[in-house]
């Protein structure tokens, strides 16, 4: 019930998007703040979070450990420029409410990487903030592009589907 009220209310829209903007604007200062520094470079955090390994009661798990020491380290200059763009693009979709659904997931994977990495900082409630819009769907986007995109994209995407769908049942 109380999902359906987020999803469909259109008072909660509002506040939906009040907290889109202020996610989106989170975002953009991370990348921008990483991209234009110009030196940004990740080599560092991850060793540190790697050596979080071990012990007895480590912050970051096993199997992380391995993503990071067979992924990550040895490809660092890939993650040195899809965090601070993934940011930023994430930042701008969430700020101007354009693929809101995409972006809020996208986040939330970078957001589950640093926590994994053993870093809690602003993650946790980021993380509870970007439920509320995932859950609420579209109607975190109404006031956005999406509410402006969203219905001619989905008759032109998906009304042969549906047309489809029709005729078969
Ligand atoms: C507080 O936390 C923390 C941070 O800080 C937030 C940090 O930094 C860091 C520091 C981080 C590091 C040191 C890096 C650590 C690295 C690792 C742990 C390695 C592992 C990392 C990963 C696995 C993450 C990898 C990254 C991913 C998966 C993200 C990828 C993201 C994307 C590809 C972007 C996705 C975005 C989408 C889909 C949204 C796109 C939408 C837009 C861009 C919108 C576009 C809209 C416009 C341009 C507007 C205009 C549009 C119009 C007009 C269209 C209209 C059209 C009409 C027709 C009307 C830490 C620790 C941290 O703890």
């Amino acid at each position: 019930m109380f999902i359906d009220f987020l999803r469909e209310n259109k008072k909660i829209s509002i506040l939906l998007a009040v907290l889109r903007v202020y996610l989106g604007y989170t975002w953009i200062m991370a990348g921008w703040g990483k991209i234009a520094s110009g030196h940004f470079d990740a080599s560092g955090f991850l060793q540190g979070a790697l050596a979080k390994v071990t012990g007895e009661h480590p912050a970051v798990q096993g199997w992380w450990g391995v993503f990071l020491e067979n992924v990550a380290i040895p490809n660092v200059e890939i993650f040195n420029t899809l965090v601070p763009w993934g940011e930023l693009l994430v930042g701008i979709g969430l700020l101007v409410g354009c693929f809101t659904k995409t972006a809020v997931l996208f986040g939330l994977i970078m957001n589950y990487s640093y926590l994994f990495s053993g870093t809690t900082s602003t993650n946790p409630q980021l993380v509870l903030l970007s439920m509320f819009i995932l859950v609420s769907a579209v109607n975190a986007g109404k006031y956005g592009i999406d509410g402006m995109i969203m219905p001619t994209l989905n008759e032109k995407l998906f009304a042969n589907k549906t047309r489809e769908k029709r005729a078969a049942a």
